[in-house]
């Protein structure tokens, strides 16, 4: 018979000290029973808090003790035995052994229990019994109060080192975004959409975290994806405008677009280089959108350093792709605005040359004579208005010379008006290459007259002319059978040579020269007089 009694809970408590060893109360628990009833076996088990389930805590066989915490389910007998004890909470002969049942409450809740089990009778005094629960309670709550804390310190501690973490993050991401923000601004000021792409690989494989970049463009209206700038295997930018391939026979490209997903990053993958497989790492796939339409995609990975993809890795790939699709947009929508500029300047140049042009010919023929396409009256008098201010100013001669088809009405009455016309032209035509100096002048007066206007010209030239004139005419040869003067068409010409001596003074050049003219046709014609 055991007697568990005051002598015996006064040498177990003793090992309570420090009161959360638990451990050290158990094994003088199996060293006290040990010593009074030889082969004994202690089990303590423990309730959980939100079931009625129950584990084992430990396990003290004689003088060894077995388990602790973290808590071993039960074996099915163990368990068998556990449920039959707390049913009858009695220490009767089962199995063999006698049984004693524990149970430890603490603030009004029952914690766990402790079973004795050993091959003697137990005799409990009531008050050991209590005491025995009292310390091992004490000891037991102690124990899973400096355990719970233990767990909430290893928490706390975990949750610090993820804080640490997470703030790294952060702050590698902050410093990311910063560069990525510096390498935005400098892509505003490229000078062509070809500028902004090499630009865009360029700064982003020297300053962001990763080693190769390569962006594609697509064409969703020919299904096609070309290249444009990409990394080699040594980290040079690479032209890769060669690259097009229909966007459904690429695969990375064909995934993000067909699930309209922004990014997909995959670890450990194949890396490839101008279609080769060059080594393994991490890769991502950005893709880049204007709203609903799929603009491109940027492709990274580490092939170079390796260096490993960090946690903000996604959000500033993420940030790239929607900082490179505002590029891309921007870029366009400029590209098409200098295309409509010189495709408007364009026409409109093309539209003043022809109004000029326009302008030209409409000025050419309101002073030139329809018939003979020599100047006409308009032409003449614009140009001896000038004529004469500059040799008012200069004080220098002026000539005008008018030339007069001889019986022109008996030519048209012989030959018809046609070929009256005719004639004119042929006669205008003769008379202007007379005289080629410069500034020297042929018009149409009107009818069947014609005027030389010669600024700079003497008298003397004058006369030149006129003989010149009539000379070249009558070299046309052109028959004129009812011509008193000859059987050929003749001119008459009469001149006027003066250095002005006043202002819009020019009528009066007219009218004297139509009084030589007057004098010549009355000398009997074909001849020419210049005052
Ligand atoms: N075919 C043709 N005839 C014209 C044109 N302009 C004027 N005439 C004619 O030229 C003729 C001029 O006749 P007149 O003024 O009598 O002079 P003329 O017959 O040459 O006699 P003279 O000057 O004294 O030698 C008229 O019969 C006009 O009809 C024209 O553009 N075409």
């Amino acid at each position: 018979m055991i007697a568990l009694d005051y002598a015996f809970c006064l040498k177990t408590g003793e090992a309570i000290f420090p009161q959360e060893n638990l451990d050290a109360f158990c094994l003088a628990l199996g060293q006290t029973l040990n010593t009074l009833a030889g082969d004994s076996h202690c089990q303590i088990f423990l309730k959980s808090v939100n079931s009625s389930d129950w584990r084992q805590l430990s396990d003290i066989k004689n003088e060894n003790l077995t388990a602790a915490l973290p808590t071993v389910e039960l074996n099915e007998s163990t368990q068998a035995l556990l449920l039959s004890l707390l049913a009858a909470d009695d220490h009767k002969l089962r199995n063999d052994q006698y049984h004693l049942l524990l149970p430890l409450n603490m603030r009004g809740e029952l914690l766990g229990c402790l079973v004795i089990s050993t091959t003697q009778e137990i005799a409990v005094d009531a008050n050991a019994k209590n005491m025995l629960a009292l310390l091992l309670s004490g000891a037991l709550d102690s124990h899973l109060q400096h355990q719970l804390l233990a767990c909430e310190q290893a928490k706390h501690k975990n949750t610090e080192k993820k804080l640490v973490q997470e703030v790294c993050s952060q702050k590698g991401l902050l410093e990311q975004l910063h560069i990525l923000h510096k390498i935005s601004l400098r892509l505003w000021h490229a000078h062509s959409m070809d500028n902004m792409l090499h630009t865009a690989v360029y700064e982003c494989i020297h300053a962001l975290d990763f080693d190769r970049m390569a962006i594609f463009l697509l064409n969703s209206h020919t299904g096609l994806m070309r290249g444009t700038y990409g990394t080699d295997i040594d980290g040079k930018v690479t032209n890769e405008q060669w690259y097009c391939t229909a966007i459904h026979e690429h695969h990375h490209a064909k995934t993000t677009l067909d699930k309209k997903r922004h990014i997909t990053i995959n670890e450990g993958s194949e890396l490839y280089h101008d279609n080769k497989e060059v080594g393994t790492g991490w890769n991502a796939t950005i893709s880049l959108w204007d709203g609903d339409e799929p603009i491109g995609w940027i492709a990274c990975d580490n092939l170079i350093t390796g260096t490993p993809l960090k946690s903000y890795h996604s959000e500033l790939l993420k940030l790239l792709g929607i900082t490179m699709s505002q590029h891309l947009i921007q870029r366009r929508a400029q590209d098409d605005l200098k295309a409509l500029n010189l495709s408007l300047e364009h026409r409109v140049a093309e539209r003043t040359s022809q109004l000029e042009e326009a302008n030209r010919r409409l000025n050419q023929i309101s002073r030139e004579d329809s018939l003979t396409q020599v100047p006409n009256r308009r032409m003449l008098d614009e140009r001896l208005e000038e004529e004469w201010r500059r040799a008012l100013r200069y004080q220098t001669p002026l000539t005008i010379l008018i030339v007069d088809i001889d019986h022109f009405k008996q030519y048209n009455d012989k030959y018809g008006h046609a070929l009256g016309d005719q004639c004119l032209t042929q006669v205008a035509g003769a008379l202007s290459q007379v005289e080629r100096r410069a500034g020297a002048l042929l018009a149409r007066f009107g009818g069947e007259e014609f005027v030389f206007l010669l600024p700079g010209s003497n008298r003397e030239n004058a006369i030149s002319v006129a003989n010149r004139a009539l000379q070249a005419v009558r070299k046309l040869e052109i028959p004129h059978g009812d011509s008193p003067v000859a059987p050929i068409v003749t001119i008459s010409a009469g001149g006027k040579t003066t250095i002005p001596e006043k202002p819009n003074n020019q009528q009066q050049l007219f009218i004297d020269a139509d009084v030589a003219l007057y004098e010549a046709k009355n000398a009997g014609k074909n001849q020419a007089f210049v005052l």
